[in-house]
């Protein structure tokens, strides 16, 4: 039911965020004028909140399990909504509780993440009603496994923060269901083997799929119902409305392995809303400076796009990573993009030359770019390090990975 948050580490990505995934964003907080619900009294919560997670981290595991079945023993009719298997969801939920609890007083970045996860999860069917339940495992499962630190202040405050946290996805989904559907179909359209495992798959989705260049999508096949990925759109909104992504099958991947080797035109799938804060700033008229690596590539070419129709002619430089030449599945299209605008130029940097984040760093100076990068956590993490050092200030570097990578909250 509840989405993964994402994860906290380069191992679990692997795991279980597949190609063309992208993690729960930190949008900008939507409505006018609307301010984060989240008070001054988070930061003396969120002491007592990350004392307990301190505790837990190491038996983790246990927390999860003993989470998830007090969930399920107390509320049976809750099981249908999450996947058969629940190895591969495992410890989604508890995950982006704890995610949101830990980044509690990191007010902007946590509203719009949990606004976000509000809207994505009425594709599982989730109601406001439900809630309680989980909070009530939730805190069954502390009391159980945070003996050291447990007590009666701290209850206080993981119910006052999973409370808030509750409420903003609550109000977020009440308020979308106002404009938006549940979900989407999408058929396949076309299908391009472009290597042995990387695929592009188009779309045509069953009504109108507003978004915007940068953004990615959560997916669902008909082959493994309830396991939703994330996959970036590889083009700007078009004029016929399809979708397109880039889909790499990894290792154990069931959704990435099914939509490369399985998946045909005619096939149906289902979409989430979309997401995501990676996206061009058209108030100013600065240059990008834009980093794919891999399958991370295809956010990247639909921000390039999205510059083109905007007619802004502002200097873009991509960067392309790739392990070996032959994995730049992607750079007749990038190519032609450079051969078509004159303020692209395409760089490519395969693991010969090094890796991306040190490549980009030859080059410059970057510190009056905005940046943006996509591609696997530790090309990110390095990038973003890297960008930093050659003076790009924070805020004008972009990525779907705001939770894991926002500096750590004090107070
Ligand atoms: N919006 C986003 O952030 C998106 C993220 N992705 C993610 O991108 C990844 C793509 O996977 P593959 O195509 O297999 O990429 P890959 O593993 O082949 O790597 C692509 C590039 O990243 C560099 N790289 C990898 N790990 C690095 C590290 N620790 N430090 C510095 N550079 C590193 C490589 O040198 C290479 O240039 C997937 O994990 C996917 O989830 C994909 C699409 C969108």
């Amino acid at each position: 039911m509840m989405d993964a948050p994402t994860t906290t580490t380069a191992a679990e990505h692997a795991d279980r965020i597949e190609p063309g995934a992208a993690y729960e964003p930190g949008e900008e907080p939507d409505g006018e004028g609307k301010e984060p619900r989240i008070t001054g009294r988070a930061s003396a919560d969120a002491l007592l909140v990350r004392r307990t997670l301190t505790e837990i981290a190491p038996i983790a595991d246990k927390v999860t399990s003993y989470f998830y079945a007090l969930l399920f023993v107390r509320n049976p009719e809750l099981r249908e909504m999450f996947p058969a298997a629940m190895d591969t969801q495992r410890d989604r939920l508890l995950k982006a509780l704890l995610t949101a609890a830990e980044h509690m007083d990191d007010a902007p970045v946590l509203t719009a993440y949990l606004q976000n996860l509000g809207r994505g999860h009425r594709k599982y069917g989730t109601q406001a009603a439900h809630y309680p339940a989980v909070g009530e495992a939730l805190i069954g499962a502390l009391v159980r496994y945070a003996t050291g630190t447990w007590d009666e202040e701290t209850e206080a405050a993981w119910v006052r923060t999973y409370t808030t946290i509750s409420q903003i996805m609550i109000d977020a989904a009440a308020e979308n269901e106002q404009t938006a559907p549940a979900w989407w179909h999408a058929e396949v359209v076309s299908h391009d083997l472009r290597t042995p495992d990387v695929a592009v798959v188009t779309l045509r989705p069953d009504q109108p799929y507003p978004f915007l260049a940068g953004q990615y999508t959560t997916l669902e096949t008909p082959w493994w119902p309830r396991i939703w990925r994330h996959y970036s759109f590889a083009s700007a909104p078009r004029p016929d409305g399809l979708l397109s992504l880039h889909v790499k099958a990894v290792p154990a991947g069931w959704v990435s392995g099914a939509l490369v080797h399985r998946a045909r035109p005619g096939d149906v799938l289902r979409l989430g809303p979309p997401a995501g804060s990676m996206t061009v700033d058209h108030a100013t008229d600065s240059g990008l400076l834009c980093l794919g690596g891999g399958t991370g590539i295809a956010p990247i070419k639909a921000l390039v796009e999205d510059v083109a129709e905007h007619g802004d002619r502002r200097p873009v430089d991509v960067f392309y990573g790739a392990r070996h030449d032959h994995d730049l599945y992607d750079i007749d299209t990038m190519l032609r993009l450079q051969k078509t605008f004159p303020w692209l130029s395409v760089h490519t940097v395969t693991e010969e030359q090094g890796r991306l984040p040190e490549a980009v760093c030859r080059y410059g100076p970057w510190n009056e770019r905005d940046a943006y990068l996509s591609g696997p956590l530790g090309m990110v993490r390095r990038g973003v390090d890297a960008l930093r050092g050659v003076g790009i200030p924070s805020e004008r570097i972009r990525h779907d990975f705001l939770t894991e990578l926002a500096p750590a909250a004090t107070g």
